[in-house]
């Protein structure tokens, strides 16, 4: 069947302008290793300037889903959108397009521990951009400075804290101004505070560069501080479990994994009333 743009999924978007077609549209992803299916039928939007969580337990396949949207997976069946246009069905020189509008930090973190803080962040700016050196090295001090690293830029990764090497990834994943950003784990192994600073930060880059960002975590204190958009993903069911403000959705899912997930475990019966 031909690649068809997602349809809208209420009257009230399909009498929306253009503008306000989703930064993302999943639609029906089922993704699988081999025979191994890890999740079925996947469809969710995320909205431009959304801090959207990907949650669930481990082994959900939080990460297989980051790997499908930024393009290193297939999927089995299904298809990904960017502003409506098929990213799952473009050749590699479409893709390469959609490639260059993300800012992807792995769970990893993964500095080079060769370079310095500045020259990490320069890479990616000597190999896709035609600046000078001048240029790049001016680049990188403002993205350094944007996560709050300034005067760290001759720094080795080993000489800061956990925190400022992670502040750096973001810097990194942000060199190229990306529209979107992808985090897998941003908070892992980090102690709550620079936890909470990281949050903050993420909060401040939201806000300031308009960028829309998607998280991979399972950080639930993570989770209520910044996400206003979430997809739980049902380990039991192998396929979407709630779609929503997490908030919201841990005091009103109807599904019973959501609020336990979200309730850390101990689960409320039934949904609170909203009434
Ligand atoms: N390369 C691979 N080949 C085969 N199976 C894989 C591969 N990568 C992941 N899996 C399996 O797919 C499932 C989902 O893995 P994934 O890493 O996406 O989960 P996750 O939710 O990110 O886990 P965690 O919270 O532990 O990081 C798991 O059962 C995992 O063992």
């Amino acid at each position: 069947m031909p690649a068809s743009p997602p349809a809208p999924q209420t009257a009230a978007a399909a009498a929306a302008p253009a503008a306000a077609q989703a930064r993302v549209s999943v639609r029906e992803v089922t993704m699988a290793y081999g025979s191994f299916v890890v999740m079925k039928d996947l469809t969710f939007d995320i909205q431009a300037q959304d801090i959207f969580v990907i949650m669930g337990g481990s082994g959900c396949g939080k990460s297989t889903l980051l790997r499908h949207l930024i393009g290193l997976r297939e999927p089995a069946r299904g298809q990904v959108f960017y502003d409506g246009e098929n990213f799952t069905a473009a050749d590699d020189e479409g893709r390469e397009k959609f490639i260059r509008r993300f800012g992807v930090m792995y769970q990893s973190g993964a500095l080079w521990s060769s370079l310095t803080l500045a020259e990490n962040i320069a890479l990616p700016l000597q190999e896709f951009t035609p600046l000078s050196a001048k240029d790049i090295r001016d680049l990188a001090a403002y993205k350094l400075a944007l996560v709050g690293l300034s005067g760290y830029e001759d720094y080795y990764p080993s000489q800061v804290s956990g925190g400022m090497n992670k502040r750096a990834g973001i810097a990194r994943a942000m060199a190229l101004d990306p529209d979107i950003l992808f985090l897998d784990e941003p908070g892992a192994g980090l102690d709550p505070l620079s936890s909470r600073r990281l949050d903050d930060l993420i909060l401040r880059l939201r806000d300031s560069l308009g960028s829309t960002v998607v998280i991979v975590t399972h950080e639930l204190a993570s989770i209520f501080a910044i996400a206003n958009n979430s997809v739980f993903l049902d380990t039991e069911t192998r396929t979407l479990g709630a779609v929503g403000n997490p908030s919201e959705l841990r005091d009103h899912s109807d599904n019973p994994n959501v609020r336990r997930f979200l309730n850390r475990g101990a689960e409320s019966e039934s949904p609170v009333s909203s009434s």
